[in-house]
């Protein structure tokens, strides 16, 4: 990989103090910072127990430096001594390791944010009763909820000189992406490392989108040049991912409310009829033309597209669109739903040795569900029910009685010992089911193919079929993969075509992407946001365009305003 070395670049790769970089979108801050990490492993011979560690906030940007970092000639000889972690994952570490000094059991196991959303009871993260349980499962049975992760890690850290010492002399460089979305405990972390690790921190304050969490502000950067009095450097006006086009002129025009007199080369607005299937064809067809419209300004078809949009809504409203007509693609957003409606099935899946056990577990999936909703009435109407399956009396209502006779029907049948076709069967039955809140129910594990689990669940499931004849622990390991699907580097790389909200495409960077506006399900203006500055709004917008290379495409709804782009003039097409 050839870069571009100026001055300010080389003082970054020599610079043996605190480094504060801070740089728009596509102005070069991680391959810089890595070219960094590189030079630093090669310069001090590190021995082999030490590594750079590059902290990153989710798993798609990490996914997205490995990448980078996989295309430098120096990754085949230091790799190995490069050590991209999320903060979560990387806080879990030392947990599991020195955890058991705070009192807790030594195995730690994690409780998945579907589960934990119905512990909470739709309670707020920081009730009282509910932190007090939190800490008594972790202290008492080692079970750790994600959100206190960094909590926990910070303590251990703060209260041992030592365990902080031999990380650091693990770790003497710490880079850390985003400085700007710190939240405290991930901030109060970094600052023990000051003095006895080099750090370098990435920063770009128009891309602070996280801004909705009560301790990410704009403050943080100036906290950072405060506490840690790193050597500035600012790679401010480069642009090196879309330097062919005009996007990051258009993304800087849309934040600060200037538009130019003209067209932006490189974005193109497309406007669709809000009906559901001119709606659905027209998701489908930017595609295509996106695809074209790159190849006739590059010379190439593109890689990678995503189709992005604020809200997780809009990510399902897409990818219905393109499974109507079986287009491949991946999808990503938060899970809880998708994940509760898939443990319903792998229930289902499991071997009926009681068939009264059964059915509770049934209603507690549904009664998790409610509970991870916030449906009061329905939690209460499945704790009455479970009550009375247990004490051997039949609840009244159509529910119960449908999963006596499913569970009773799949007692005495036969499944096939295909997992993706026994999986599909079950998932039918409860689909074309009579009852209509099970059908809706049902209809949340159809996302969990697309957001690649998929693979590895089927695999396992052949396995203990494999071995057991039946499907043993089907919803341990439905549960295992998604945990590993949290924690895990193993993100899928973003050739082809994937669909996403603009939070999980952050650091991301695509050939070509598509901006879906819709009413309801996608609008571009965030609700609650500033309705005369719409900020917030403006800088997620950014974060949208700028990560494409070669073109941006905006699917805007016809008829509907948008204060950020009413005023822009942007070369169109009009179904
Ligand atoms: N010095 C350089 N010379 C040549 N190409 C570069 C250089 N720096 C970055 N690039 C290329 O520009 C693109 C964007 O770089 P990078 O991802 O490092 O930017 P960034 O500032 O981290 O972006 P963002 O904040 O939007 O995630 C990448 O494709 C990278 O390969």
């Amino acid at each position: 990989m050839s870069l571009n070395i100026d001055l300010k670049r080389k003082s970054i790769l020599n610079c043996n103090t605190n480094l504060l970089v801070i740089g728009g979108p596509g102005s070069g801050k991680t391959t810089i910072a890595l070219a960094k990490a590189f030079k630093y492993i090669e310069d001090n011979n590190l021995n082999r127990g030490q590594k750079v560690l590059f902290l990153s906030f989710s798993r798609n940007a990490k996914s997205r430096i490995l990448q980078s970092s996989s295309n430098f000639s120096e990754h085949k000889k230091f790799g190995k001594q490069l050590y991209v972690q999320t903060f979560h994952a990387f806080f879990l570490e030392i947990i599991k390791t020195h955890c058991y000094l705070l009192g807790s059991p030594k195995k730690i196991t994690i409780i998945p944010p579907h589960d934990e959303d119905a512990l909470r009871l739709n309670r707020n993260e920081n009730d009282e009763i509910w932190v007090k349980e939190k800490d008594n499962l972790l202290y008492m049975e080692g079970k750790i909820t994600f959100d206190r992760f960094s909590k926990v890690a910070l303590e251990i850290i703060v209260k041992s000189n030592r365990i902080r010492k031999t990380l650091a002399n693990t770790f003497p460089l710490i880079i850390v992406d985003e400085a700007q979305d710190t939240d405290a405990e991930q901030w109060e972390f970094i600052k023990l490392f000051n003095h006895i690790s080099q750090l370098i921190l990435l920063g770009d304050l128009d891309q602070q989108i996280f801004d909705y969490r009560p301790d990410i502000n704009p403050e943080r950067i100036n906290s950072i040049k405060e506490f840690l009095s790193p050597i500035e450097i600012t790679l401010e006006s480069e642009n090196y991912r879309s330097p062919n086009s005009e996007i990051l002129y258009f993304a800087r025009d849309v934040l600060n409310n200037t538009p130019r007199n003209g067209t932006y080369k490189g974005v193109t607005s497309l406007i669709y009829s809000p009906q559901v299937q001119h709606r659905d064809k027209w998701i489908r067809s930017s595609i295509g033309i996106l695809k074209e419209t790159i190849k006739r300004e590059t010379g190439e078809y593109p890689q990678s597209i995503a189709i992005l949009c604020p809200w997780a809504k809009g990510v399902k409203m897409i990818s219905a669109a393109l499974r109507a007509k079986e287009i491949n693609h991946r999808v990503q957003f938060d899970v809880t739903e998708t994940n509760l409606s898939s443990r319903m099935i792998a229930c289902l899946l499991e071997p009926i040795l009681n068939e009264k056990q059964h059915l509770l577990w049934v209603l507690n999936i549904l009664k998790d569900f409610y509970s991870a909703t916030g449906k009061e009435n329905e939690i209460k109407k499945y704790n009455s029910w479970i009550e009375k399956v247990y004490s051997d009396k039949k609840p009244g209502g159509t529910t119960v009685s449908y999963f006596i006779n499913l569970i009773n029907e799949l007692r005495n049948m036969q499944l096939s010992g295909n997992p993706s076709k026994d999986w599909r069967f079950i998932q039918q039955k409860l689909l074309t089911c009579s009852v209509g809140a099970i059908k809706s129910f049902a209809s949340h594990s159809e996302y969990l193919i697309a957001y690649n689990q998929g693979k590895i669940i089927m695999r396992d499931l052949t396995q203990t079929w494999i071995e057991n004849k039946c499907y043993a622990n089907a919803r341990g390991i439905l549960q295992r993969a998604i945990v590993e699907a949290q924690l895990s580097g193993d993100v899928a790389s973003e050739v082809g075509i994937n669909v996403m909200t603009t939070y999980k495409a952050k650091g991301k960077e695509f050939d070509g992407v598509i901006i879906f506006q819709n009413q309801y399900n996608a609008p571009l203006e965030l609700r609650g946001d500033n309705p005369v500055t719409f900020q917030r709004s403006r800088k997620l917008f950014l974060v949208a365009v700028t990560r494409a290379c070669h073109h941006v495409f905006i699917l805007r709804q016809a008829g509907l305003p948008s204060p950020l782009l009413d005023r822009f003039t942007l070369n169109g097409l009009r179904n």
